[in-house]
């Protein structure tokens, strides 16, 4: 349905923030994993129309989508990592004039918009100013105005930035349930955003992708290299330099140290099954 082939951006002065990649999407949620700096921004902007690429395509039905955006412009909902509001309009007022812009008609957008503050709980909150809210608020009226005119393809930029737990946790429970017949495609430097929900994991580190399939194959990509091992405090430090590591906790017997490594790295070192964020500390460091 929206196919990026082989894009490159390169930005005035700099090295390639996206190097000949290629991603074909098709409905279902899609979770675009890498590290500051990644590219993640620029390939989004790129399939919401906002940038074009350097060189490379954007399909969207078969159609090229970088002369002819209009199409996927009317069939797109994109949370920018940028966002920004009115902050002298209500909520109401802010998404009324989205709506507008979007084109809907003033029926469906009272209806939708509604719907929508439902959906992102902030219905009594529907008539304050946008320059009172939380940056959680804020983030939720960020992901009403992307799902305004029921997109098929939903893009949204490291979305959970800024939400507390429990939001976290409703956020991706309403883009996995939108993800049965849309396109969703979510951005983050966070593993168990898309853990749970994604059917489809991109990792991307320097404008590559590293690794791309669903969630239990690219576990397997690490499947063996991953140990754990108790260490005293002193000398935990100094192992977390030298080794990969993906997660250390202490514990009342020292630190548990979790490791990525071909070969056993320690003499006690345990080998243990990967899960998703060993897979992607192991093709960011690759
Ligand atoms: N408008 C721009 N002009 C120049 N360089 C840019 C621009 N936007 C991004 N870059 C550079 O391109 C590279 C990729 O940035 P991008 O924002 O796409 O990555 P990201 O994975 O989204 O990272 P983050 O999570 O930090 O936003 C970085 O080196 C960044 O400095």
């Amino acid at each position: 349905m929206l196919e990026l082939l082989d894009i490159t951006k390169v930005y005035k002065g700099h090295k390639r923030a996206v190097d000949g990649l290629t991603l074909r999407l098709a409905p279902g949620l899609i979770g675009l994993l890498g590290p500051n700096g990644a590219g993640k921004s620029s390939l989004l902007r790129i399939a919401a129309t906002v940038t074009r690429p350097t060189t490379g395509t954007v399909r969207f039905d078969g159609a090229d989508a970088v002369a002819r955006p209009d199409p996927l412009r009317r069939a797109l909902g994109y949370l920018p990592q940028d966002f920004g509001v009115y902050p002298h309009l209500n909520a109401v007022e802010f998404l009324t004039y989205l709506a507008a812009v979007k084109g809907l008609s003033a029926r469906t957008s009272r209806t939708q918009i509604d719907e929508l503050l439902e959906l992102v709980n902030l219905t009594s909150a529907g008539r304050r100013a946008l320059g009172g809210y939380s940056g959680g608020m804020l983030r939720r009226i960020g992901i009403a105005q992307a799902l305004l005119g029921d997109p098929r393809v939903i893009i949204v930029d490291e979305p959970t930035a800024g939400l507390d737990p429990e939001e976290r946790v409703r956020f991706r429970n309403l883009l996995s349930s939108l993800a049965a017949t849309r396109v969703v495609l979510l951005s983050t430097h966070i593993v168990s955003d898309v853990e749970s929900v994604a059917a489809r994991v991109a990792v991307l580190q320097a404008g590559r992708l590293r690794l791309d399939g669903p969630p239990e194959e690219v576990v397997r990509s690490v499947a063996g290299h991953v140990w754990e091992a108790t260490v005293p405090v002193a000398a935990a430090a100094d192992l977390q330099q030298r080794l990969v590591t993906t997660r250390a906790v202490r514990s009342a017997a020292g630190v548990r140290l979790r490791m990525l490594s071909p070969t056993r790295p320690l003499p006690d070192a345990e080998p243990v099954a990967p899960d998703l964020e060993d897979a992607y500390v192991g093709a960011v460091n690759r």
